[in-house]
Order: C-alpha cells, then structure tokens, then sequence
C-alpha cells in the first residue's frame, strides 16, 4: 500500500522518539557532527547503504566533518510518511558507531 503523509500530531510524536531530528519545509532533517571528513563520509556510505536496503532514499550532504540528512517521500509529493520515520530511525542506531559528536 502506498504510505500516507503523517499529520502534525503524528510527525510530533514521531520526533518526540528522535532527538536531534526536526521537520523544516515538509522534510525530516538532522545534522551530524564526526571526528572529521572521512569519518563523515563512512558515515554517508553506511548511510547510503540503508537506503538502498530499504529503497528509500535522504539528500546526504557532506560539508567537511558534518553530515546533513534530509527526507521526504517523493511518491507522495515531497511529504513526512513513516518511510521517512523508518530511515531516520535507522540511522540512528548505527550513527553510534561512527563516533558522531552531536
Ligand atoms: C522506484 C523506486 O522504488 C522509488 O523511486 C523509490 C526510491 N527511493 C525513494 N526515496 C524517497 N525518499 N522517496 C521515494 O518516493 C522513493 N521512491
């Protein structure tokens, strides 16, 4: 079935389970800091790696020792479904590893 964009009261109590992430212009973000550029890009690679398990796929930008993510569900228009939820949630258990500083 083709996922449904959240509501206001769903994306809130999404977002109260995933600190650090917030929704800005119909996209879920977060924005991690690393020890330094290549750990920012194992970090994207692993990243990369997820969504393509998961056939879901974030705007991924490297500046220097930052990784930025952004996701909406193209399918739907550009809006927050539980896709998104499913990948931010993901990162966020292997993000740890990488050694993310915020
Ligand atoms: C054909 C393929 O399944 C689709 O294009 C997938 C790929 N990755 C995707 N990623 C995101 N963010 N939204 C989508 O709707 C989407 N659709």
């Amino acid at each position: 079935m083709a996922p449904q964009p959240l509501t206001e009261l769903e994306i809130a109590e999404c977002l109260s389970g995933l600190p650090g992430w917030t929704v800005r212009d119909d996209r879920l973000e977060r924005g991690y800091t690393l020890a330094g550029h290549l750990p920012a890009v194992a970090l994207l690679t692993h990243v990369a790696a997820v969504q393509e398990e998961l056939n879901h796929h974030a705007e991924l930008t490297v500046t220097y020792n930052r990784l930025h993510i952004a996701v909406n569900t193209h399918s739907v228009g550009g809006r927050v479904t539980e896709l998104d939820v499913q990948l931010a949630r993901r990162i966020e258990e292997i993000a740890p590893a990488h050694g993310v500083r915020s």
